[in-house]
């Protein structure tokens, strides 16, 4: 069984689809704690209805991202990889050299196209015909990582960006569970 750290900074949708994939009998990981840098997220209520323990941090309490980084290190339980499920924050070298290989980034685009943090607004603006999602390493750059997984999102004539937005949070919510899931049967994390 792999412990699991979620960090989110938002809505949570998908801590709550690795949440609900965690339940199921061959799910091999469990979900030790929520990391959260956002003291009003809807994540943390989530975390809460769940039982899970939830480890808020507001940036702003600290001098810099080293210090913050090194508070959370020394409050995180034993696990075995950090997910970013939704986390708006760069992950400095402080996590980066604690988890080496084994921080897991979601990203609503298919990288190398359209990195940053609005990754489905920019591909919708620009008028790309199929679009998706990207689950990859995460690496000293911004959504830079190697690649571990991707699928496509077919974005049909008309298609709003709430639509699109809609369509991608499905199929992230149907890739990111599956991809941890391999992950560990695969012993990468
Ligand atoms: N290490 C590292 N940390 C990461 C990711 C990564 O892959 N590498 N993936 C991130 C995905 N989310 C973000 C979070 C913040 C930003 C961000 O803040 N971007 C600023 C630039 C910030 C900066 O340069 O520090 C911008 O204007 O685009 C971009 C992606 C999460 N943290
Ligand atoms: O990788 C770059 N940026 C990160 C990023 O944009 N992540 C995206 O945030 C959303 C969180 O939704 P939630 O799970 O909170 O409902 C989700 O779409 C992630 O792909």
């Amino acid at each position: 069984m792999k412990s699991l750290a979620v960090f989110a900074s938002g809505n949570g949708t998908n801590f709550e689809a690795l949440a609900n994939a965690a339940q199921a009998a061959d799910s091999h990981y469990q979900i030790a704690v929520l990391v959260c840098d956002q003291v009003q997220a809807p994540v943390i209520q989530k975390a809460a209805a769940r039982h899970i323990p939830t480890l808020v941090v507001n940036f702003k309490d600290y001098a810099n991202k080293a210090a913050a980084e090194t508070y959370i290190l020394s409050q995180l339980p034993p696990v075995d990889a950090l997910i970013l499920a939704g986390y708006m924050r760069i992950i400095g070298p402080t996590l980066l050299n604690a988890f080496p290989k084994r921080i897991i980034n979601l990203h609503p685009a298919l990288l190398p196209s359209f990195p940053g943090r609005q990754g489905i607004k920019d591909a919708f603006d620009y008028g790309v015909k199929v679009t998706g999602v990207t689950v990859h390493y995460v690496d000293a750059g911004i959504d830079t990582g190697e690649i571990i997984a991707q699928d496509p999102v077919r974005v049909s004539p008309g298609m709003t960006l709430a639509q699109l937005e809609a369509a991608i949070h499905h199929q992230e919510h149907q890739t990111f569970p599956a991809t941890v899931k391999q992950l560990i049967e695969e012993g990468a994390i």
